[in-house]
């Protein structure tokens, strides 16, 4: 029987749609879906659960980039609460059905030109989205098969086991710094578990993007592999987690995971404040147009 701590959060976002249910295999036209697999998609990503291995694959479908809209972050805690409620899964990889990108981090539109409102309910859904995937019971593995700047890294963090694919190109880090914006608390937090304080100290105030093979130096990344080996390395990584008794390790990941998590819950509503408040500003709307601007730019 599983055990959380953390099973019901407080706060727990209210879905404004929800997806389609559990696609039985055996409704599926032949040769679509093996018999041990079910599905489901929304607008924004797809789940596949393998019911012999009780492992989940999510992929996010969401074009150009993979941005953390609302709405792709409505879909996502959604899409993480009815696999938590599943007994049949116990493991969950995410990766990106986008080429070149894992996940661009937040919508920068959702944080551009809004009233204080819509910031409060988007900064609760990127808190919630957090919760959910940091206090999840599942063994979860971030298949990084592309760029993964800022919201995109936290994803990441946030999983207990990082592959990144081997490419000059890709990058991952929190760059927040570099958009004149700050990563809150919890953010940092994440970070520093993952690659010690003075390492996530310089790498925070600097808004690095570190590349594949730094990120691996540092800890960011527990292991790289070429794109043909992603999947398979990470089946085997769950599988590896998942032959452990479940109570065993999740009681553990709740003990590893409970200050932090518990900062981060006793202090929400102020952090939501301080989110309105801060991205409200003049001087953060203007520094958020510019590097919009600077990222159309880079195109043309
Ligand atoms: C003490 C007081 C403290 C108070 C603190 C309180 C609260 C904290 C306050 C704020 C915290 C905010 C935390 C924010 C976290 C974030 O995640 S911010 C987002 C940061 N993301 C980025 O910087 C990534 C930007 N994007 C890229 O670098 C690249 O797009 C790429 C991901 C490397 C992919 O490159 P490429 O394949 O070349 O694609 P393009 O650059 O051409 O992009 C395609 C289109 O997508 C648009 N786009 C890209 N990223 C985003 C995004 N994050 N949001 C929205 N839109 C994005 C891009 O503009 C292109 O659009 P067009 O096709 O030109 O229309």
């Amino acid at each position: 029987m599983p055990v959380s701590l953390y099973a019901s959060p407080p706060g727990v976002l209210f879905p404004r749609g929800s997806p389609q249910e559990w696609g039985q295999a055996a409704r599926q036209p032949p040769g679509l879906l093996p018999a041990q697999c079910r599905a489901f998609s929304n607008n924004k990503i797809l789940v596949e659960l393998d019911t012999s291995s009780g492992v989940a694959t999510m992929k996010f479908k969401s074009p150009p980039v993979n941005s953390l809209s609302l709405d792709f972050l409505t879909e996502f805690c959604i899409s993480l609460e009815k696999l938590e409620n599943d007994r049949a899964c116990r493991g969950l990889i995410i990766t990106s059905a986008v080429p070149r990108v894992f996940s661009s981090g937040l919508d920068i539109n959702e944080m551009c030109g809004k009233s204080r409102e819509h910031y409060a309910e988007f900064w609760r859904a990127v808190q919630e989205m957090w919760i959910r995937l940091y206090s999840s019971n599942m063994v979860t593995v971030a298949a990084i098969n592309g760029s993964s700047p800022a919201g995109g890294c936290l994803i990441a963090l946030t999983c207990d086991y990082r592959i990144m694919v081997e490419n000059p190109k890709y990058i991952i880090g929190l760059n927040e710094a570099q958009l004149g914006i700050v990563a809150p608390f919890w953010f940092k937090d994440t970070f520093v578990k993952a690659v010690g304080h003075r390492v996530a100290e310089r790498s925070l105030q600097l808004g690095l993007l570190h590349s594949v093979p730094e990120a691996h130096r540092i800890g960011l990344v527990d292991e790289v592999v070429p794109e043909e080996k992603l999947q398979e390395k990470a089946a085997a990584v769950v599988a590896q987690w998942l032959a452990l008794p479940d109570h065993a390790r999740q009681l553990t990941k709740s003990m590893m995971r409970k200050a932090v998590l518990d900062h981060m819950l006793a202090h929400r509503e102020e952090d939501i404040q301080n989110f309105v408040n801060f991205i409200s500003k003049d001087s953060i709307q203007k520094s958020l147009s510019m590097y919009m601007e600077m990222l159309k730019k880079k195109k043309s």
